[in-house]
């Protein structure tokens, strides 16, 4: 009989984790990092049900994506999100007013996972400092409301919004993070945000200064 190979705990404290190690001494922000944190976060919310595999669907997509511009022949200039923003730029690898020759440049993809990354922040802080009465699907949409639900189509908007209200109660999703007491829960999430924070800060200025804020 073949040997069981006991599975892995899946702690999200890990993923969060994940995204201290973006950043470089000079403050620059590691692609992979970015990436291997997402991928993280998708396995995270995968275990939470089916009802969000359309979003995690998309969110693979984006990250096969730069993935792809990761492994390609200039691979090496997709190194930070600072590289690739100057290579892509340089080289007009980004369609800047419609989707057109370049529909999946890495500054319009590592965008839209920028843009989820506030949804994130959001949610986290209000997680952070909830109480045993709040609800997560109200926490979840107020974040979503406040972030990415601008850029979304009404129908993205209701289908977001419907399947946000199937997370489980407070207690049950500090319990499938798998980091342990509610106090540990808080504390890591203390711990983490600052780094995602962090991130998303430089992102958002890379981009601003670079006019690519609103990349279609
Ligand atoms: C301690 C708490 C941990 C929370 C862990 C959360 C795990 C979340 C994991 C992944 C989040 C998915 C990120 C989704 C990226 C969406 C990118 C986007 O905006 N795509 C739209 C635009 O793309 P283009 O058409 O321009 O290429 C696309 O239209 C989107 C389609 C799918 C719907 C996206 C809804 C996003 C909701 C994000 C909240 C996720 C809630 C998870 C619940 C825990």
């Amino acid at each position: 009989m073949a040997d069981s190979v006991p599975e892995e705990k899946f702690s999200l404290k890990e993923v969060l984790i994940t995204f201290q190690s973006c950043l470089t001494d000079n403050q620059e922000i590691l692609t992979d990092s970015y990436v291997n944190g997402w991928r993280g976060l998708v396995r995270f919310m995968n275990s939470l049900g089916s009802i969000f595999s359309f979003i995690s669907k998309d969110a693979v997509n984006k990250i096969q994506i730069m993935v792809t511009h990761q492994n390609g022949e200039n691979g090496d200039k997709y190194e930070t999100l600072q590289s690739m923003v100057k290579y892509e730029l340089d080289n007009n690898l980004v369609d800047l007013q419609r989707r057109a020759e370049h529909p999946e440049s890495g500054c319009r993809t590592l965008l839209r996972l920028h843009r989820a990354l506030r949804w994130l922040e959001l949610f986290l802080e209000k997680l952070r400092t909830s109480t045993e009465d709040s609800k997560t699907s109200v926490m979840c949409t107020d974040a979503y409301n406040d972030s990415l639900a601008q850029y979304h189509a009404w129908i993205i908007r209701k289908a977001a919004t419907m399947a946000f209200c199937a997370l489980p109660g407070r207690a049950a999703f500090f319990q499938t993070m798998n980091v342990g007491s509610t106090e540990q829960v808080v504390a890591m999430l203390g711990e983490a945000m600052p780094f995602i924070s962090k991130v998303y800060e430089i992102t958002e200025e890379l981009y601003k200064q670079h006019n690519l804020l609103e990349l279609p």
